[in-house]
């Protein structure tokens, strides 16, 4: 698979975007025309910088306003493209982007459009480039795939080709199927985009919402299909216009986009009766949760002993050389790492104390590994001694480290490294059975791409974006899972300033799990026991109450409890859902207990209701 990305992808200057596009792996750079305009230097300066970086640059772009423009028109039409072809003779490419013709002044009459592209066929010729045409989504007579493929195939020239773009062709909801008709040969290039579905207006959605392949809701894995069995082998290349990519780091984004085009690649091979074999290691998706880990100095570490015991942990093992200790109650368990040195202390330092890993059982470690170095993604392994397991780690959200465990290491671990201590009967009471969901919170910025992290690497799925209203400012979230839902994680980001995510991030110093969730079958219970072991809660008004009484017909009675309880409620049309909150530990992580009767979201309607809570304790405090 030849991989390219398109030089509006990316941000910086077009030095800055060319060594990014390099380091990422990609061959190929489509050079937009606003950066060749932009550049103080040649389009020769700027193919010895591509031959120095080892780039080829497949295309030129984009051509404007070309066929079926009215005669008087027509002449300037052609010298404005001679001139181009000679920039991109210099500039060592031989295709040029014409993209269908968007000027109120342009002509719909299919003969003579097939006549410009005629004579353009012939001035390419004599220049030794090629023409590809495509149909933007909002073009003012093409703007279908399938039209433009029409017009390409009736010019009949053999430097006249088509080129697909997955967005304009999604985006209009145009059958991937109808691609089965384009020849290959006649293919001269593919241009890959992914979109969040909006109903909005399709030049808007397409300038600044494109993103990575994984990272939006359009059906690409069908298009590619379609393409691979056309025979195509030609470039594949990001064309991504992106307001956050536009700030965010090119380098990361670069990156992204390669992990994106490989992770597509593979979700093609992997469907039925594949148009192209699998060439890296499946995604293996996590089975649960085994352990969430703090890092914490040893006078925070007091606050989280009792935060724990407040929500009924128990001590239950001591590691036998390390200043380690397991807490657990049903099937979680956390470990609280205090050792004054190694990773979880540095992370200790860097953050405060915090979630500074967790551990996930995968059916096949090694496949994850494997997978990941193909997709670019960091692993992590630190000195173990030789009665330890050495367990291999990724480098997740924040550089925190997502541990990988077989079912086997998962049930030998707690007995090959840990004391186990007896704990008293009574204390014998798990009233939270597992982990529901990690909270991550992070930079606006970097949000897709760790949507795309979790996608690519464990094949996880997608929840709906959702907008959260701070009192301080929009917050976006959206929820990766595994298809059974055994393991799920919130990815919460903000633009404004003052949200409770943007503190999280400026007081943290970078991204990390700002709340844990554990699912318990009885909330009322649950929050019984923690109000009775002292758990501070956070408080939610009464308004709130008699808002709900009002939205859901429910018994007075249910409503009493929970607004003793402090407990929040939503319904779907598949259940219910109950939450309620501990406050803060170390200003940093709090924690969230829920009970699920059929529902499977996250209490979006109620996050408002949560921020606004916290945010009178921000008020409080200053
Ligand atoms: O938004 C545009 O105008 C535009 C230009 C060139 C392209 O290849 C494209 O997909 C969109
Ligand atoms: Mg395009």
């Amino acid at each position: 698979m030849k991989t390219a990305i398109a030089t509006v992808s990316i941000s910086g200057t077009l030095e800055e975007k060319l060594v990014a596009v390099a380091r990422a792996g990609f061959l190929g750079v489509e050079i937009f025309e606003n950066d060749l305009i932009t550049f103080p230097g040649s389009p020769a300066d700027i193919r010895a910088m591509l031959a120095d970086l080892g780039l080829s640059c497949p295309l030129f772009q984009p051509f404007r306003d070309f066929e079926g423009m009215p005669s008087e028109l027509r002449e300037r039409a052609l010298q404005r493209a001679a001139r181009k072809f000679s920039v991109m003779r210099e500039l060592g490419t031989d295709l040029v982007l014409v993209c269908s013709n968007c000027s109120p002044l342009a002509l719909g009459d299919r003969a003579r459009i097939i006549d410009d592209f005629g004579a353009l066929g012939e001035l390419a010729a004599k220049h030794g480039v090629r023409i590809g045409y495509e149909a933007l989504a909002w073009g003012r007579h093409v703007n279908d795939h399938r039209e433009a493929w029409s017009i390409v195939r009736d010019v009949d020239h053999p430097n006249v080709g088509l080129i697909l773009d997955s967005f304009h062709s999604l985006a209009r909801g145009i059958p991937s199927a109808s691609i089965g008709d384009v020849r290959a040969n006649k293919l001269f290039f593919v241009q890959v985009a992914d979109a969040p579905r909006f109903d909005m207006d399709l030049l808007q959605w397409s300038r600044h919402f494109r993103t990575m392949p994984g990272q939006g809701d359009l059906a690409l894995e069908e298009w590619a299909e379609a393409i691979w069995r056309t025979g195509y082998d030609g470039w594949w290349s990001l064309e991504i216009f992106n307001d956050r990519f536009r700030a965010a780091s090119g380098q990361l984004v670069a990156r992204d986009g390669a992990r994106s085009l490989i992770a597509l690649r593979d979700t093609v091979a992997r469907r039925p009766r594949p148009a192209v074999p699998a060439s890296i290691a499946p995604p293996v998706a996590p089975s649960h949760v085994s352990f969430i880990e703090f890092a914490v100095s040893e006078d925070e570490a007091e606050q989280l002993r009792s935060l724990m015991s407040a929500l009924g942990f128990c001590l239950t093992g001591r590691h036998k050389r390390k200043a380690v200790e397991r807490w657990a109650q049903g099937a979680i368990n956390l470990i609280v790492n205090t050792e004054p040195e190694g990773f979880a202390h540095s992370f200790d330092i860097m953050h405060g104390g915090s979630v500074c890993a967790i551990g996930l059982v995968v059916a096949d470690v090694a496949a994850v590994l494997d997978r990941a170095t193909a997709l670019g993604i960091d692993l992590f392994r630190q000195a173990v001694a030789p009665d330890e397991h050495a367990m291999p780690s990724l480098r997740g959200v924040g550089g925190s480290l997502i541990y990988l465990l077989s079912p086997q290491e998962n049930d030998q671990i707690w007995r090959d490294e840990f004391i186990g201590i007896d704990r008293p009967e009574e204390q014998d009471c798990a009233r939270l059975m597992r982990v529901d969901h990690i909270a991550y919170t992070m930079h606006y910025e970097e949000f897709l791409s760790w949507v795309l992290f979790f996608v690519a690497q464990f094949g996880m799925e997608k929840t709906p974006l959702v907008e959260i209203s701070d009192p301080l400012g929009l917050v976006q979230s959206q929820a990766v899972e595994t298809a059974d839902r055994a393991v799920r994680f919130t990815l919460n980001g903000s633009n404004a300033q003052q949200t409770l995510s943007s503190r999280f991030v400026q007081n943290y110093f970078g991204a990390g799990a700002q709340h844990i969730a554990f699912a318990t079958d009885d909330i009322v219970a649950a929050a019984r026991a923690a109000d009775a072991a002292g758990l501070e809660r956070l408080p939610i008004p009464q308004n709130y109450y008699d808002d709900l009484i009002a939205r859901f017909a429910l018994p007075d009675e249910l409503v009493e409890t929970m607004a003793a309880y402090h407990i929040l409620y939503d319904r779907d049309d598949r259940g219910e859902y109950f939450q309620f909150y501990s406050r803060a530990f170390g200003k940093r992580v709090f924690f969230e207990v829920v009970e699920r009767r059929g529902y499977d979201g996250y209490g979006a309607a109620n996050a408002s209701i949560r921020l606004a809570a916290q945010a009178r304790y921000k008020a409080m405090a200053t």
